[in-house]
C-alpha cells in the first residue's frame, strides 16, 4: 500500500527535507503540506497550505500518516486531530513536557503514534552501545556535549535527554550538572551536560567517559538533515500499517 503522507511545519528546516524525501520515493506520496503562516509559499513545487485547514485536510485528502517536525504545543494538537480522524502520527519534535506526553499517549490509544527525538540510524546505534560502555566503565566520569545550529529552541536536545536516560539506567549517577561556572569542582557521580549553539551545525552528540588514565569518546555527527528526514519517512511508511499504540524508531529499524 502506498502511504499518503501529510507534512506539518512544511516550511521549516525539517519540513522541507521531509517533503523532498516523500517526493523522492515510490512507496509513499504527499497528501498535503501545511504551515501556520504559508503566505503562498511552495517547497520544491509543493503548495503549502494553512495549518488552520489541518482538520479539513485530514478528511478531504485521506492521508494515512502525518509527519510532524514543529514545536510541542502544535505537535500535541496535531496528534489529537489525527486520533479523531484515524490517521497515524509520526513526530520528531522535541522539547515535550509531561503534559504534552500525556496527550500523545492518549492519541496512541486510538491510532499508531511514533515519537523519536532523532531519526538518524547512527543515533539508534549509539543508543544501543552507550549503556554497554557505561556498564563496562563503572566509576568513570561521564560528560555529554551536544552541538546544534543557532536556531534551536530546546536544550538539552531531545537526543541528549534520551542518551542521558540510557546512561542513568546503566550506572550509578548522582545528578545532571548543566554547564559549570565559578567555583564548581566536579562532584563524584555527576553527569555534566553541555549544550552548544552556533551557526548552522546540523547536530552533534558526544559522550565522554574518563577515568583510569584513559578516555573513551562516543560521537555521532549528522552531516545533512536529509538523514533525519529519510528515517522519519521510513517510520511513516512503516507506521501507516500498524495497529494503534506507542512505537519507537527502534521498532522500525529492527524489522
Ligand atoms: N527527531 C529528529 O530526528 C529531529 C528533530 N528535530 C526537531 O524538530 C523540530 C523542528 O525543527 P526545525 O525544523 O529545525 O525547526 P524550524 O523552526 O526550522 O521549523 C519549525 C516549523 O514548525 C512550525 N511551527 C513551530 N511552532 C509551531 C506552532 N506552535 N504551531 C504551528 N506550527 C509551528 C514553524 O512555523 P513558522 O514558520 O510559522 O514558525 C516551522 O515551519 C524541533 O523540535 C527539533 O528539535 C529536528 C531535526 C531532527
Ligand atoms: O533541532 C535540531 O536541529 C535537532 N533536534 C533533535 C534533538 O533535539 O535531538 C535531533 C537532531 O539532533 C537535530
Amino acid at each position: 500500500m502506498t502511504a499518503r503522507v501529510g507534512v506539518t511545519g512544511a516550511t521549516g528546516r525539517m519540513g522541507r527535507e521531509v517533503i523532498a524525501a516523500v517526493n523522492d520515493r515510490d512507496d509513499c506520496e504527499l497528501a498535503f503540506a501545511i504551515n501556520r503562516s504559508p503566505d503562498g509559499q511552495s517547497v520544491g513545487g509543493t503548495e503549502i497550505e494553512p495549518a488552520a485547514d489541518f482538520e479539513t485536510l485530514l478528511v478531504d485528502r485521506e492521508p494515512t500518516v502525518v509527519v510532524d517536525f514543529t514545536g510541542p504545543e502544535s505537535a500535541r494538537e496535531y496528534a489529537s486531530h489525527c486520533a479523531e480522524t484515524n490517521v497515524a502520527f509520526v513526530t520528531g519534535t522535541t522539547g515535550f513536557d509531561a503534559d504534552d506526553l500525556e496527550v500523545l499517549a492518549a492519541a496512541s490509544d486510538r491510532v499508531p503514534v511514533l515519537r523519536a527525538p532523532n531519526f538518524a540510524r547512527g543515533v539508534q546505534a549509539l543508543l544501543n552501545v552507550v549503556g554497554e560502555a557505561v556498564r563496562n566503565l563503572p566509576g568513570y566520569d561521564v560528560e555529554l556535549v551536544e552541538t546544534h545550529h543557532n536556531g534551536k529552541r530546546d536544550a538539552p536536545s531531545g537526543t541528549a535527554n534520551r542518551l542521558l536516560s540510557e546512561i542513568e539506567a546503566n550506572g550509578e549517577f548522582a545528578e545532571r550538572t548543566h554547564g559549570r561556572e565559578g567555583d564548581s569542582p566536579r562532584e563524584a557521580g555527576e553527569i555534566g551536560v553541555h549544550a552548544l549553539r552556533a551557526g548552522d551545525i546540523t547536530g552533534e552528540h558526544e559522550i565522554l567517559l574518563a577515568g583510569n588514565h584513559e578516555e573513551v569518546r562516543l560521537t555521532h555527527r549528522a552531516e545533512d538533515r536529509g538523514v533525519f528526514a529519510a528515517g522519519a519517512v521510513d517510520a511513516a511508511v512503516w507506521l501507516a500499517e500498524r495497529d494503534p499504540g506507542r512505537y519507537e524508531f527502534a521498532d522500525v529499524i529492527s524489522e
